[in-house]
C-alpha cells in the first residue's frame, strides 16, 4: 500500500496565550501542499521502518514509528507492518513532514490492518503524537485551533503555485514558542480578515492577511529569513511569509507555471528551493 503525506504551510499562525499544559492557544489557517513523502506500507510480523532520502532515526524517535506502535497498541494488533518512508519534505522546516508520516501512516495502517476507526478516533490518537497531525489527517485547508488538535475545514482554495525557500539550518519549534513568550508587544495577524477572505474564494484579501506571529521569533534568531523574504518578493510573488515555526519562507504566485519561473530565477541563493501548489485531498 502506498500512502502520500502531504506538507502543510501556515497561511496565518496567531497565538492567543499559553495553556495551563504548556502549550500555546492558536488560530492557524493551514493549507496542504502538493509536496509529498510517500510512505509504502505491507503487513510483517513486528513493526519496522526504513527510510530513504534522509538520515532520521528509525525507531520511536521517528513519528511514523510512533504513530504506527501508538495505534498496534490501542487496538491490541497482534501483527505488524514494514514501513518504507521516502522523504521529500525538508526536515524541521515548519512544514509538518514528521506529522504528515504520522498521519499517512495511521491512515494506511487503519486500512490495511482493517480496523475501521473512524476519524474522530484517529484526530485524537493523531494529537497524542504531534499538535499537527490531526490537520495532517483531515488535509486541504482547515482553520485549526487549540494546540491543533480542533480541525474545522474550510472551502478549498484556487491551485496557487508556491515556491518554498529553507536555508540551510532547521529550527526547534519548541525554542521557537518558548521565546515567543519572552517578547513585549507580540504582533497579531489579521485572523478574521484571513478566513473571510479563504470562505469568499478572495485570494488578494488572503495575500493582504498573510500573517504569522511566530516570524518574528524566528526572525530575531535568524535575519537570513527577512532576506530571503525580500528576494521572493523582489521574484514577483503576490505574497511571501515564514511557514509555521520556520525557517522555510513561501511566496505565493497565481499558478505553479508562473512559481517555476521565479524560481529559475533565484538560483545561487543559499537555500534551498522547492516548488509545489496548493493541493486538495478531499477533492
Ligand atoms: C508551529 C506549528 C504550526 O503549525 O508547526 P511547525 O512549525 O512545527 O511545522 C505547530 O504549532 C507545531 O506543531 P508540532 O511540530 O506538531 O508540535 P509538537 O510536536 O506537538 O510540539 C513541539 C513543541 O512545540 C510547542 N508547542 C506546540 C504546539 C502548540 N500549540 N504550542 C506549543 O507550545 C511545545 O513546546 C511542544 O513541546
Ligand atoms: N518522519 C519524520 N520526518 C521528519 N522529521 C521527523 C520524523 N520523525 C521525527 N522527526 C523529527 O521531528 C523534527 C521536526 O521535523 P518536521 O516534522 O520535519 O518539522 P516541523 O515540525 O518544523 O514541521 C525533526 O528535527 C526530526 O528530528
Amino acid at each position: 500500500m502506498l500512502v502520500k503525506a502531504y506538507a502543510k504551510i501556515n497561511l496565518l499562525l496567531d497565538v492567543l496565550g499559553t495553556r495551563p499544559d504548556g502549550y500555546h492557544e492558536l488560530v492557524t489557517v493551514m493549507q496542504t501542499l502538493e509536496l509529498h513523502d510517500t510512505v509504502v506500507i505491507t503487513k510483517a510480523r513486528e513493526i519496522e521502518l526504513i527510510v530513504e532520502g534522509a538520515d532520521l532515526p528509525c525507531g520511536r524517535d521517528n513519528l511514523a514509528f510512533r504513530a504506527a506502535d501508538l495505534l498496534r497498541r490501542q487496538v491490541g494488533y497482534a501483527g505488524g507492518a514494514s514501513i518504507k518512508l521516502i522523504k521529500r519534505i525538508p526536515l524541521a522546516a515548519g512544514l509538518a513532514g514528521g506529522s504528515a508520516d504520522a498521519a499517512a501512516v495511521l491512515c494506511g495502517l487503519n486500512s490495511l490492518w482493517g480496523l475501521g476507526m473512524r476519524m474522530g478516533k484517529l484526530l485524537d490518537l493523531g494529537a497524542v503524537i504531534g499538535s499537527d497531525v490531526p490537520f495532517c489527517l483531515q488535509g486541504g485547508t482547515a482553520l485549526v485551533r487549540g494546540r491543533g488538535e480542533r480541525v474545522d475545514p474550510l472551502p478549498g482554495l484556487p491551485s496557487l503555485g508556491v515556491v518554498l525557500a529553507k536555508p540551510c539550518f532547521g529550527v526547534s519549534t519548541a525554542e521557537v514558542y518558548h521565546r515567543y513568550d519572552d517578547i513585549e508587544n507580540p504582533l497579531h495577524p489579521d485572523s478574521q480578515g484571513m478566513l473571510q477572505s479563504v470562505r469568499g474564494g478572495d485570494v488578494s484579501g488572503l495575500v493582504a492577511c498573510l500573517g504569522n506571529a511566530l516570524e518574528q521569533v524566528t526572525s530575531s534568531m535568524h535575519p537570513e529569513i527577512e532576506h530571503i523574504k525580500s528576494i521572493l518578493a523582489a521574484t514577483g510573488a503576490l505574497g511571501v511569509l515564514m511557514s509555521g515555526s520556520g525557517p522555510t519562507v513561501f511566496g505565493l504566485f497565481d499558478n505553479e507555471t508562473a512559481a517555476r519561473q521565479a524560481a529559475g530565477r533565484l538560483k545561487n541563493g543559499n537555500f534551498g528551493v522547492w516548488v509545489t501548489n496548493f493541493y486538495d485531498p478531499r477533492s
